[in-house]
């Protein structure tokens, strides 16, 4: 839990918890950010109460990402209300804490429709808004975006001021310093915002943290140079003294540097209160009035503020399920099996029991990779390197060169950000890392931003590397157990969010022969190679055409790469149609089959093949089986494959897709 910098919930905030939808006369009045400007001050933070009791209530209809919406409210409703937006861009890093912003932005009528099928994203969105000038979900892109809007304004284009508001955690990002870098010798008028709350999805780690905290604790107001200067003669007294004493401080008349910010050349304003909409609207109209260049504004909040159910809480409900406003209790239904990550974390820390050489590295998710499982036990040997996936890979590939057994457990999509490192770094040098690659396949609600669709084809394209996916919790056990005694060169294997299928499980796991799958069930003409956790929508398929009289064998290949070329020479040689069936891209598995079976003059004619993968297009949110229902890749579309390849009637065919 991060250190309460501000005074915590105030008794109007605790009406909020008892009376989920009160009467909300000012927001009421806000159609779209320009209502703003007919606000007096006192209302605009009027304004920000009812908008916090909003975002609670629908938050608890619809699940979300709470905590870090709940810390921005004030920094919303000043920012629209000081900026004029959609002309000036608003870019929110990593976008899961735009709910505020939703709501004040033409979106208040669908806000109870956050993150369902057919509903607005839980991130910013271009498609979605004019006022989502710029989409995310992925952290840290935010100064980069918005740097690019501020030189598309020099260079003429229709924009005005350019906004990232930036947290704590995506600042420890290379690309955030990659952007400030740029955006200090570029010297453009750019603002920056560090929302600051002392909090990533878990308590933040690394030196940089560790300099905000010190930063954050060295005066009520540090800010420098003409632009201070005018910020600070607008403020009220004992903040002006404060400002003046901090200035001193740092141009050096006691003796103290400056901040990282102005060594890259940016202005630094701050640490301000960025729940306290007077000072926040002060502080942001001067600096609008005065900024010639980069102005980083570095704003102290709280993460779940003015819920205390959030405030209190380990993960400041980052991200959570519904729940009862006056409680905070969520709505978590038990668990049918395990969860994949937790059969992941739990069966890594038993191969580190037995192998000390065995280490895990995370990119600021312990607790949704499970390397957190092997925390506890072995907190030596488990890196939270912060959110530095590209460090991360290098980082793993360092240890694995120097004797280790590194696990670099990164979601699928995350991944994608480390991949020249995945290719120059590991797979060139054939060093043995191995990738556990969580939200493989498609995940639901966070939707497009988060689907794990590429990794099967951007890592079996590598030479080198060795590929698995799991079928079934079981099975993943078996790839831990591989990958740890695995030495021969990078491996990986993949597994989806969520629970498992409630498969037994082993005690220990099993070492695969490596480039070997497994028949399942066998019969009938068409074969079906499944590989990954579809593997149960294909045996679901295959009761359905069994139940029509049709036979079919199913396999499970469990290796993408290398591929288990004698399971597929027999496949085809034995039945007249082969599907492949992946939680992939095109480009994956299926794509690795048909090049084999080119390339052994397999593909003459004869053999009827369809590889079913995800769509070329980017699915939106809904839940997974409704997702995998619009990518055409649920067991009846396979029943529907089988039967079109068969040549079934056109109705029958329907009927089955349907
Ligand atoms: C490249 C990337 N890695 C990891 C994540 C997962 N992630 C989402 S939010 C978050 C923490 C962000 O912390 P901070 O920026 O401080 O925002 P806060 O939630 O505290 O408001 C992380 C690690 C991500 N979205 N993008
Ligand atoms: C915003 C973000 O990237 C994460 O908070 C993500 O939503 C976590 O997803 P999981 O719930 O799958 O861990
Ligand atoms: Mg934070």
């Amino acid at each position: 839990m991060p250190r309460a910098r501000i005074s915590h919930q105030t008794a109007m905030e605790e009406t909020t918890m008892t009376n989920p939808r009160p009467k909300t006369p000012t927001l009421d009045r806000v159609a779209c950010p320009a209502d703003l400007k007919a606000l007096t001050d006192r209302e605009l933070a009027t304004l920000a109460t009812e908008l916090r009791a909003e975002v609670i209530s629908a938050v608890s209809e619809t699940g979300g990402h709470l905590g870090s919406s709940l810390g921005v409210v004030e920094l919303t409703v000043a920012i629209h209300a000081v900026f004029n937006t959609p002309f000036d861009k608003l870019v929110w890093d990593v976008g899961h804490q735009c709910y505020p912003h939703k709501v004040l932005t033409e979106r208040r009528d669908r806000i109870r429709t956050l993150r369902q099928k057919g509903g607005l994203s839980g991130f910013t969105k271009r498609s979605e808004s004019i006022y989502d000038p710029f989409g995310a979900a992925h952290s840290s892109t935010s100064i980069s975006a918005a740097l690019g809007f501020a030189t598309a304004r020099d260079l003429g284009g229709p924009t005005g001021d350019a906004i990232a508001v930036i947290g704590d955690g995506s600042i420890s990002a290379g690309m955030a310093y990659e952007a400030m870098n740029n955006a200090g010798s570029e010297k453009r008028r750019l603002f920056v915002i560090l929302n600051d709350n002392e909090m990533s999805i878990a308590p933040p780690t690394g030196a940089m943290s560790t300099y905000l905290s010190d930063l954050a604790s060295s005066g009520p107001l540090y800010a420098l140079k003409e632009l201070a200067e005018g910020v600070e003669r607008s403020l009220p007294g004992p903040l002006r003294e404060g400002a003046q004493r901090a200035r001193n401080l740092v141009t050096g008349e006691h003796g103290s540097s400056a901040t990282l910010f102005e060594e890259l050349g940016f202005d630094y304003i701050g640490p301000i209160d960025g729940h306290d909409i007077p000072q926040l609207l002060q502080v942001l109209r001067a600096a609008r009035a005065k900024a010639s260049g980069p102005v980083l504004i570095h704003a102290c909040t709280v993460k779940g503020k003015g819920y205390s159910p959030a405030e209190l809480s380990d993960d400041c409900y980052h991200g959570v399920a519904k729940f009862d406003v006056a409680t905070g209790k969520q709505q978590k239904s038990a668990p049918n099996a395990p969860a994949y990550t937790k059969v992941f974390g739990a069966t890594l820390t038993a191969e580190a029991e037995r192998d000390s050489r065995i280490c895990a590295v995370t990119a600021a998710m312990p607790g949704g990779t499970g390397v957190n499982i092997m925390g506890k036990r072995f907190p030596g040997r488990v890196f939270d390197v912060g959110i530095a996936e590209q460090h991360a890979v290098t980082f793993a590939a360092g240890l694995a060169a120097g004797g280790m057994k590194p696990f670099c457990a990164i979601y699928s999509s995350f991944l994608q950000r480390g991949y020249d490192q995945v290719v120059h770094d590991v797979a060139l040098q054939k060093l043995p890392v191995r990738f556990a690659i969580d939200r493989a396949g498609l995940v639901g609600a966070d939707g497009p931003t988060h689907a794990g669709a590429y990794d099967i084809a951007y890592l079996s394209n590598l030479p080198n590397m060795t590929v698995m996916a799991a079928a079934d919790e079981a099975e993943l056990v078996h790839m831990v157990a591989t990958a740890a005694a695995y030495d021969d060169g990078p491996i990986a294997f993949r597994y989806p969010r969520g629970e498992g299928v409630g498969i037994e499980m082993p005690e220990r796991g099993s070492l695969l022969e490596i480039g070997k799958g497994r028949i399942i069930r066998e019969g009938g003409s068409v074969a079906i190679l499944s590989l990954g956790a579809h593997l149960s929508e294909c045996l679901k398929a295959a009761e359905d055409l069994e139940a029509r009289g049709i036979g079919v064998t199913i396999a499970d290949a469990r290796f993408a790469k290398p591929l288990d070329t004698d399971l597929i020479a027999q496949l085809t040689a034995n039945h007249e149609a082969l599907i492949t069936v992946e939680q992939g891209a095109e480009g994956g598995f299926g794509a690795m089959v048909l090049h084999w079976l080119a390339r052994t003059g397999r593909l003459d004619g004869t053999l009827k093949i369809r590889t079913m993968t995800l769509p070329d297009r980017f699915i939106d949110q809904a839940s997974p089986a409704d997702m995998y229902h619009d990518a055409g890749l649920t067991a009846r579309h396979i029943a529907g494959q089988v039967l079109h390849l068969m040549g079934a009637e056109t109705a029958l065919l329907e009927a089955t897709t349907a």
